[in-house]
Order: structure tokens, then sequence, then C-alpha cells
């Protein structure tokens, strides 16, 4: 192959893996101002060869022209929201209703995967041949906005999965948020240029992906966590919440680390005292706890209550006074 399109394979390449290791592993690996020549090198070398713009270039991040309005995507599987608990009553209640669903024995216990539930907005994103061909918002859990174009722009989202067999189709289901000091500094930019500031870190997240300008979203530090599936399809499904976590992790897609795996309802409740002490060192805002019985075939006995899985259930912190910021 000529040599430009050698140096262009690995420019690519190196910049996804310095991308993956800042924004997923929080663990830079090379220094900025090197990783914005070589960014600068590739984009030249897109100008003058225009067939190595591909989908899964890092130059997909900056953003592209904007858009004259977001196109309605409907969801291959609907994405639900969930039941909520506020006492610790309401959550030994969660704990009884599974275990009556699953008919367990009196002295067995639930094994649930409990996670944070992060104060973003909900998003789908589809891998195809573990290239990511489409972003949509969660909209009424059945039909959402297509927003591929800002989601190319979000670093901690790979634009293809780390895989040699990657799935034929994979729908990732997760939330998109913006980290408390981006959002300040998000809010300090505004002032100086005399633009409305946000209110909290997720309006800003919401605001940065309803732009129709990506090249806007592109200068918001937006994260990303995944947390569910939708459609898959060339591959098993993990047998449990844990694993599927782990394999998403594997795939390169962020995964919170401030996850765990109990037992019962004294183990759920346990969780919550404990991420409700770290709270508010949280680099993000969280709204609660989520639990999900982890074992999939329980999950699939237990099903869906109207819009809400019954396997699942989000416990919500008390209200705070109106936030000081
Ligand atoms: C709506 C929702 C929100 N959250 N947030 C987390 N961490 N997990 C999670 N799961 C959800 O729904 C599951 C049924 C996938």
């Amino acid at each position: 192959a000529a040599d430009w399109r050698v140096r262009a394979a690995w420019l690519s390449a190196e910049l996804n893996r310095h991308n993956h290791a800042y924004y997923v592993l929080d663990n830079p690996s090379i220094p900025d101002a090197e990783y914005d020549r070589l960014f600068r090198e590739l984009q030249a070398l897109e100008q003058t060869h225009p067939e190595l713009n591909t989908p899964d270039s890092p130059t997909q991040r900056v953003g592209a022209a904007p858009l004259p309005q977001f196109d309605q995507v409907r969801h291959s599987i609907p994405m639900l929201s969930l039941g909520n608990g506020f006492d610790d009553s309401d959550i030994v209640e969660f704990d009884r209703r599974v275990r009556e669903g699953l008919d367990t024995h009196a002295d067995t216990e639930i094994e649930y995967a409990t996670e944070l539930k992060f104060d973003g907005l909900a998003i789908n994103l589809r891998y195809e041949d573990g290239v990511l061909v489409q972003a949509a918002t969660r909209g009424d859990g059945t039909t959402g906005e297509n927003v591929t174009s800002n989601i190319r722009t979000v670093r901690a989202i790979p634009l293809r999965l780390h895989a040699e067999r990657p799935p034929k189709v994979l729908d990732v289901r997760g939330e998109v948020l913006m980290y408390k000091a981006d959002f300040a500094k998000l809010n300090e930019r505004q002032r100086d240029a005399e633009l409305k500031e946000f209110a909290n870190p997720r309006n800003a997240a919401a605001g940065s992906l309803r732009q129709l300008d990506s090249r806007i979203t592109a200068q918001r530090t937006l994260r990303f966590f995944a947390y569910g599936i939708g459609a898959l399809d060339g591959a098993e499904m993990p047998p449990s919440h844990s694993a599927l976590l782990d394999w998403f992790s594997q795939l390169g897609l962020p995964v919170c680390k401030e996850r765990a795996t109990v037992k019962g309802a004294a183990g759920l409740l346990e969780f919550f005292r404990e991420i409700g002490g770290k709270r508010a060192q949280l680099p993000y805002e969280i709204d609660g706890v989520v639990y999900k019985v982890n074992r999939l075939v329980q999950q699939q006995t237990l099903g869906f209550v109207s819009r809400a899985p019954r396997f699942a259930l989000a416990h919500k912190f008390p209200a705070e006074e109106a936030t000081t910021q």
C-alpha cells in the first residue's frame, strides 16, 4: 500500500488508542500537545486523500456541518424506564416481590448487580460489525432522536469496538453525562461569552446533545457509561448483568467502576449507604443507585410490568434542597 495509507492507518489506530486511555481508562498515555500534532497530521492526510475519512477515524471527533433537524429513530427493543424506591421498606418489598416472582426458597438469597444512577441522558449506540453506525436518544422509549453526529464527538464513546470478531449487531444502552468539573468550566466559558449558564450538569449534557451543529457538541466534554443492551446478533448473550458489563469493558466501552454484586435486601441497602457516603466526592452527579437481578434467566422469568422491568429498581436519594450552583 502507498506510504501515506500506511501512515494514516497507524495514526488512526494510535490516536484511538490514546483516546481510549484518556477518556475510558482515565489514564492519559501521551501529552496533549503530542496528541494534537498527530491529530493534525491525520487531518492533513484526510484532506489530501478523502477516502481516508472513514466513520471510525478519530477526526470524526471535531464534528460536521450542522443538521437542519434531528431525524426520528425507532429503537430495536424499547428503552425502558425504572421503577423507583425511596425508603428501606421499598427495597425490602422489591426483594420480596422478586423472590415471590422466582418462587425462591426461604433460605436462598437473590444475587443482584448494583450500579450508580447517573444524572445524565439515556442513549442507544448501534454498532454494526463493530463500527458505530447510529446513536439515538431514549425519547419516549420507542422512538428517539438521531444524534449520531453529536455522539461521534464524544471521545469516551469508541467509534469501533475492540474485538477481532465483533457482533454483527450490538445495541449498547448507557448514559451521556457531564462531570461536575467540566460543567463548572463550561459555565465559566458561558459567563465570559455573556451566554446563558446551564442550571446543572444534566441540562448541560442534554443541551450539548441537542445541538444541530456537532462542532459545538465537540467543544463540550461529555462522558458516557454503558449499562444495558438492546439488540444483539452474532454473539452469545452473557449469562448475567455483571458479565455483560465485563464484556462491554473488554469491547472498549466505558463502564463505571462503582458497581458490585450483592446478596439479598441487606446487600442492596449496604451498597446504597456506601455510595451515599461518597456521593459528594464522585466526579459526576448521581440521583440514586440501580439494582438489577443479576442472572439473565431470572430477569427473563420476572419480565416487565407496564414499561418498567420487574427485575430492576432505582433507589433514589432524598431530593436535595435547591442546589447552590
Ligand atoms: C433506565 C436505566 C438506567 N440505568 N442506570 C444504570 N446504571 N443502569 C440502568 N438501567 C436502566 O434500565 C435497565 C432496564 C437497562
